[in-house]
């Protein structure tokens, strides 16, 4: 079993709870009311920002100068690609949001960029790992079950397009690679740091759900 496997196994039960969720499911069916899409848009598209500087931050500590040119790639394509997707829901919904980060949405960020500054590389790259690889997995899922016409079309291609399909292998291949030559203990704060930001993305989708605001 490769590493990335045990990390999937490990993290199933998030998984699943991501995959159940009402966001998801309601995303799947067309029925996802707009104001929570609207709401998830606008803080995805903050999360964005910071998703982009932590795999920037992340690639200058890369071994390899192929490595550092593709977390600078993802770290581009956070940008153009997946905020340019973004930015045409703004326009199609009027978002026009200025109520800044809901607490899942903090939480996340500051989690990806703290890890991304602080820790080691192998374990930078299992907390970026889920960004890529769950939404992968939910894109598929929700490409091949989902209802048509869908109002949320353009979001479930991009997620379940090749584009993406190839960043998301190469993701795999780098924490594969560093795993095989990682001590146990690092392999361990990798696997930490994988079930963490798995949770992260399940409270994204539940904080966008319930329109997250702060309690004070
Ligand atoms: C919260 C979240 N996680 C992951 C992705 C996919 N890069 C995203 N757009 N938003």
């Amino acid at each position: 079993m490769t590493f990335t496997q045990y990390l999937w196994q490990e993290a199933t039960p998030i998984f699943e709870k991501i995959r159940a969720h009402p966001f998801n499911q309601e995303l799947r069916q067309g029925t996802l009311p707009t104001d929570a899409f609207t709401f998830y848009i606008y803080q995805d598209s903050l999360y964005l920002a910071d998703f982009a500087r932590a795999l920037a931050v992340a690639g200058t500590r890369a071994a390899t100068s192929q490595e550092l040119l593709d977390f600078l790639q993802f770290a581009q394509n956070a940008i153009l690609v997946e905020r340019a997707l973004h930015e045409s829901y703004f326009d199609e919904y009027r978002i026009s949001y200025t109520s800044g980060k809901a607490p899942g949405c903090f939480a996340y960020t500051n989690y990806l960029l703290a890890v991304s500054t602080l820790e080691s590389y192998e374990v930078a790259v299992a907390a970026l790992l889920p960004c890529f690889w769950i939404y992968k997995e939910i894109g598929d899922y929700i490409y091949a079950h989902q209802t048509t016409p869908n109002p949320y079309q353009n979001w479930i291609s991009t997620y379940a397009g090749e584009e993406f399909g190839e960043a998301v292998r190469k993701v795999l291949g780098i924490c594969d690679r560093l795993a095989e030559q990682a001590s146990e203990s690092t392999r361990q704060r990798m696997r930490e740091a994988y079930l963490t930001s798995s949770r992260l993305e399940y409270l994204f989708w539940d904080s966008a759900y319930r329109r997250e605001a702060w309690p004070v």
